[in-house]
Formats: structure tokens, C-alpha cells, sequence
């Protein structure tokens, strides 16, 4: 009889050096019935014909569909060329090509995946999401109301790849069971007004309800959510700034639930910037506690980037105000300051009182102004840090930090050739979305990735193996003092201020482990018996949790 088991070989690629190198390790794998594949399916080669197949698409649209099926017809394949290529797969099924699957979803779509609440089902929300089908796995849900995806604007239904997008990465990166994660999409509408006459829109064909239909509408479904799924953690992603910290600040207390936008990138912001600011400060001899930061971008992602930063001053033994007082930000009318008039509630704490003159508008004046060590893009304003801004910037610091951050790529408000040029290969650079490398005078320079995609599926983990009742402030800082502690000797040596994203399982359970302390400190952990653990001994569960493909 034939086994239904069998132990086979597998080509496991793995970074030695910084080269990539391929590992034979064994594996138990089932054997399919005698007859029903081809005589010879060696899943190692299956995963090489599944990358060719990749390969030979020639635009990324073409490649997102193709791994959406692969995902839907053969998870385990489709999560181990992820995890075996992440820097090649990231970029289509996530950010940048993402965007343009979310542009076209009711296009492009196939078959159903994730589960979509409308205001239709307010009143019976309940019963809506008693119909997924595995319950009792839930663990994380990324869930969006497609109001602000990246920076496209108001995408309304088309917004679910970017759920889903989040959770392959929750399952490559933090090998969250891909059982375990329900992407979400709330149909209330949308102010497109390209969709609402697009005969193939998916979502329901009218503008965004009132605020008040909103806010009753998200009580129930989260406190829904809470009672269908006991053990579910929630990621809050894309929504429109004032919806973003509205319904942070309704729920963080009462439920388990963060927001990327606010908090991840925040803490991926903050990572990258501890490490950039220990280079420019090499360079400079200036203290750690005397950069100055400004914003372009006032928006969610801006304010929540702009609150963890404090954190940096603060670690510099910086008081609070101190802390404010390194930053500056900008919106669409110029600089923030109080003299300037009414503004976004949002907005005020960072609103600057040591200015009061006519407002000032251009960047490069702002600059002149501010005297900033580092300049933060969360404006989607394309190409807003020009020749004469970098320049700039070049002649305040020997080394600036320029973190143009806005997604997808061609929102960044630079790209990475031209600050490599702009300021003769000295600039210190993380974007949103990837760029490639460049080679400046013979040298090879590496733009870094300041993209939340370091933190959620860390933060996730870590939040769900401590069962956590809530996500408090000191757990996000913990992912990014994890993340910007991660990396390695060799990732040091080379100047890089995130580590390389083929490490992320190691990164995830690094970051996981500091969440857990947090959580454990906050007293927000249900799962109290992880505290007994060693720390050694935590590391060993965490790594033993993940789930492999
Ligand atoms: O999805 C990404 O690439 C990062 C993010 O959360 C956003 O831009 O909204
Ligand atoms: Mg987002």
C-alpha cells in the first residue's frame, strides 16, 4: 500500500553573507492518492515552475491575479515562494502593486475572499459575521472602510485587497495560521465618484452615510466582533484621517484594536529614525537630542508618525514639551501655527507658538526657516521634495534624513536616485514604498523601507499570544525598539536602518517577544502564564507558534 505520508527533500533558500544560498532540508509532506498528479511532482521544483510562472508575466497586475489564484488554489505553495522571495513578492501583493488591485478590484475580481459588512446589515451584524466559516480560529482581522487606501482616496469596496494584502503578510511574516485571519471591508458607501458609475462596482452605489449612521454603525459591529470572535485582534487600516482617530480613541480601551496608519507606521518611523539619527549625528558630532524634525503631511499617518518621534527626544531624556517642541508640521496651507487661524483638532498639538508672522508656504522657505535635520513625507504630494529642497537640506546637515513616505511609489515626494544625486550620495533615505538600490561613485547605497510591513505582523503576534484585552502605547513602542534592535551585525556595517525583509519571521518574533514584555508590564495580557517564562523560553514559544507553509 502506498504511504500517505513521505518524508521529501526541500530547497530552502537562505542568506548567508547577504547572499542568497539554497539549503536541502527534509520534510513530511502527504502523498496525493497514485494517479491523480503527474508521476513526477517534486515540490521543491513545483515551487521554481510556480516562480517561473510569476516570472513570465510582463505587468504587475497580471502577477497580483496570478498569485491571488495560486493563494486561493494552493496556499501552502503560494505562502512559501512569499516567504522564500519576499523582496520580489512584497511589491505585488502588497504596496505598490496593491494599489493598483484596489483601483481595479471590480474589474479584476474572481472569486469571493474575506468578509464584507454593509450599513445594510446594521441592526444584524452579528449574524453577518457568524457566517464565516472558521470561527473558532479567528485571531486577526484587518479591517477597512476603503475610505483612504495608501494614498488613493475613497476607494469604498474596491479597498479589500489591501485587507488582504496586510493579512499574507500577517502569514508570511509572523506565520499567523492563514486560517486565523479575516480581512474585512465595510461597504458605508463612497464619494467616488467614478465608482458610483462604474457598472461594475462591487460595493453598495451611493455616497458615505452621515457621521452619526457611522458612529452607531461601528459600536455594533465592534462590539459584534468582540462577541462572535472572543480571541480576535483588530487592525484598523486606511481610513480617512478623522475616521482614524475617532474610532481609535472609541475603541483602544474597551477592545483589543490598533491602528497601522497611526501606530504602525508610527513605530516603523520611529525604528528607522533611531538608527538614521545615529548616523547623521556620527556625521554631524551633533547630540541625538538636538534633531529637528519636519513633517510634510498633517494626516493621520503624519500626527500618529509625529507623536511616536516624541518618543525618541524622550529616550534622549528629553521632557514631553521639549519633546513637541523638535517638531514642526505642515498641511496644505503652510507651516502649523497657532497665530494661523482655526484648525483640525488633530492638528493642534503640534501647532507651533514661537512663530507668527504671515504664513509660510513653500517648502524650501520652511526649511530656511525650521532648520530641520530631517525631513518626513506623508503628503502623497509627488515630487514636493524637489532638486532645490534636497539641496537644501544637503547644505543644513552633512548627512539629512529624507523619509519621503507617501504610497504607492509614484505619490512618494521623492524618488531614491534623485536624493542619492541631489545630495552626492549623502542622503540617509527610507520611503514608503521600495526603491531599488543605486551605486553612487563606485558604492553600493540601500534606500530603506519605513513601511509598516516591519511592525503589524510582529505587533499582531505578539498581541495575540499574550491575548491581549488591549494595545496600550508602551507595546507599539516595543515593536519598534524591537525592529530597530534587530539587525544584524553585517546590516549595521552596511548602513542600513531597517534590516533586510527575507529576516522578517526573525524580525516578527524579535518584535513579538518585546510586545509580550509590554503587554505583561501594562497588565493587558490574559495569557498569564507566558510570564514565568525565561526570556529564552518565551523566544522558543514564540518561534514554536508559527505556523510554517
Ligand atoms: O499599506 C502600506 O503600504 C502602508 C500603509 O499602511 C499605507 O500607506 O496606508
Ligand atoms: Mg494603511
Amino acid at each position: 500500500m502506498l504511504k500517505t505520508v513521505v518524508r521529501r527533500r526541500v530547497l530552502t533558500p537562505v542568506w548567508v553573507n547577504g547572499v542568497q544560498k539554497l539549503k536541502i532540508t527534509s520534510q513530511s509532506v502527504p502523498r496525493p492518492p497514485r494517479g491523480l498528479v503527474p508521476p513526477v511532482l517534486d515540490e521543491s521544483v513545483h515551487h521554481v515552475r510556480c516562480i517561473q510562472q510569476l516570472r513570465s508575466k510582463d505587468n504587475d497586475i497580471e502577477k497580483y491575479i496570478y498569485l491571488s489564484q495560486l493563494k486561493d488554489a494552493e496556499h501552502r505553495t503560494f505562502y512559501k515562494i512569499c516567504l522564500d522571495n519576499m523582496s520580489e513578492i512584497t511589491p505585488i501583493i502588497y504596496t505598490p502593486t496593491v494599489g493598483d488591485a484596489c483601483l481595479q478590484f471590480s474589474h479584476i475580481y474572481r472569486r469571493p475572499e474575506g468578509l464584507y459588512v454593509s450599513i445594510k446589515d446594521k441592526g444584524s451584524i452579528g449574524k453577518v459575521l457568524r457566517n464565516w466559516p472558521r470561527i473558532d480560529d479567528a485571531r486577526i482581522s484587518v479591517v477597512t472602510d476603503g475610505s483612504r487606501i495608501l494614498g488613493l482616496g475613497d476607494l469604498g469596496v474596491n479597498g479589500m485587497p489591501i485587507a488582504i494584502g496586510k493579512l499574507s503578510l500577517y502569514v508570511a511574516g509572523a506565520g499567523i495560521r492563514p486560517s486565523s485571519t479575516i480581512p474585512i471591508c465595510l461597504d458605508l458607501g463612497t464619494n467616488n465618484p467614478k465608482f458610483l458609475e462604474d457598472p461594475l462596482y462591487l460595493g453598495l452605489r451611493h455616497p458615505r452615510v452621515s457621521k452619526e449612521e457611522m458612529t452607531e454603525f461601528m459600536e455594533e459591529f465592534m462590539h459584534e466582533m468582540s462577541v462572535v470572535f472572543p480571541k480576535l485582534l483588530v487592525q484598523f487600516e486606511d481610513f480617512s484621517t478623522d475616521k482614524a482617530f475617532a474610532h481609535l480613541s472609541a475603541f483602544r480601551e474597551r477592545y483589543p484594536v490598533f491602528n497601522d496608519d497611526i501606530q504602525g507606521t508610527g513605530a516603523v518611523v520611529l525604528s528607522g529614525f533611531m538608527n538614521a539619527a545615529r548616523l547623521s549625528s556620527a556625521a554631524s558630532g551633533r547630540p541625538l537630542s538636538d534633531h529637528r524634525i519636519l513633517f510634510l503631511g498633517a494626516g493621520s499617518a503624519g500626527v500618529g508618525v509625529a507623536m511616536q518621534l516624541m518618543s525618541f527626544f524622550k529616550l534622549q531624556g528629553l521632557s514631553t514639551e521639549e519633546a513637541r517642541r523638535r517638531i514642526w508640521l505642515i498641511d496644505s496651507q503652510g507651516l502649523i501655527y497657532n497665530d494661523r487661524g482655526p484648525m483640525a483638532e488633530h492638528k493642534k498639538y503640534f501647532s507651533r507658538a514661537d512663530y507668527s508672522g504671515p504664513p509660510i508656504m513653500s517648502l524650501a522657505d520652511i526649511v530656511q526657516h525650521v532648520k530641520p535635520t530631517a525631513l518626513l513625507g506623508l503628503s502623497t504630494l509627488k515630487s514636493a521634495f524637489n532638486q532645490s529642497v534636497i539641496e537644501l537640506m544637503s547644505a543644513l546637515n552633512p548627512r539629512p534624513i529624507i523619509f519621503p513616505l507617501s504610497n504607492p511609489v509614484r505619490l512618494s515626494e521623492c524618488e531614491y536616485d534623485e536624493a542619492v544625486q541631489w545630495s552626492n550620495g549623502k542622503v540617509i533615505f527610507a520611503s514608503g514604498s521600495p526603491f531599488p538600490s543605486q551605486e553612487y561613485q563606485g558604492h553600493m547605497l540601500h534606500p530603506g523601507q519605513g513601511n509598516n510591513m516591519y511592525i503589524f505582523p510582529g505587533l499582531g503576534l505578539g498581541a495575540i499570544l499574550a491575548r491581549v484585552s488591549s494595545v496600550t502605547d508602551s507595546m507599539v513602542e516595543a515593536s519598534s525598539l524591537g525592529l530597530a534592535d534587530s539587525l544584524t551585525e553585517e546590516e549595521h556595517n552596511e548602513n542600513l536602518i531597517y534590516p533586510r525583509i527575507e529576516r522578517i519571521r526573525d524580525i516578527s518574533a524579535q518584535i513579538a517577544h518585546g510586545v509580550i514584555r509590554a503587554a505583561q508590564k501594562a497588565g493587558v495580557d490574559q495569557a498569564t502564564y507566558l510570564r514565568n517564562l525565561s526570556d529564552a523560553a518565551l523566544m522558543e514559544y514564540i518561534r514554536s507558534k508559527m505556523w510554517k507553509p
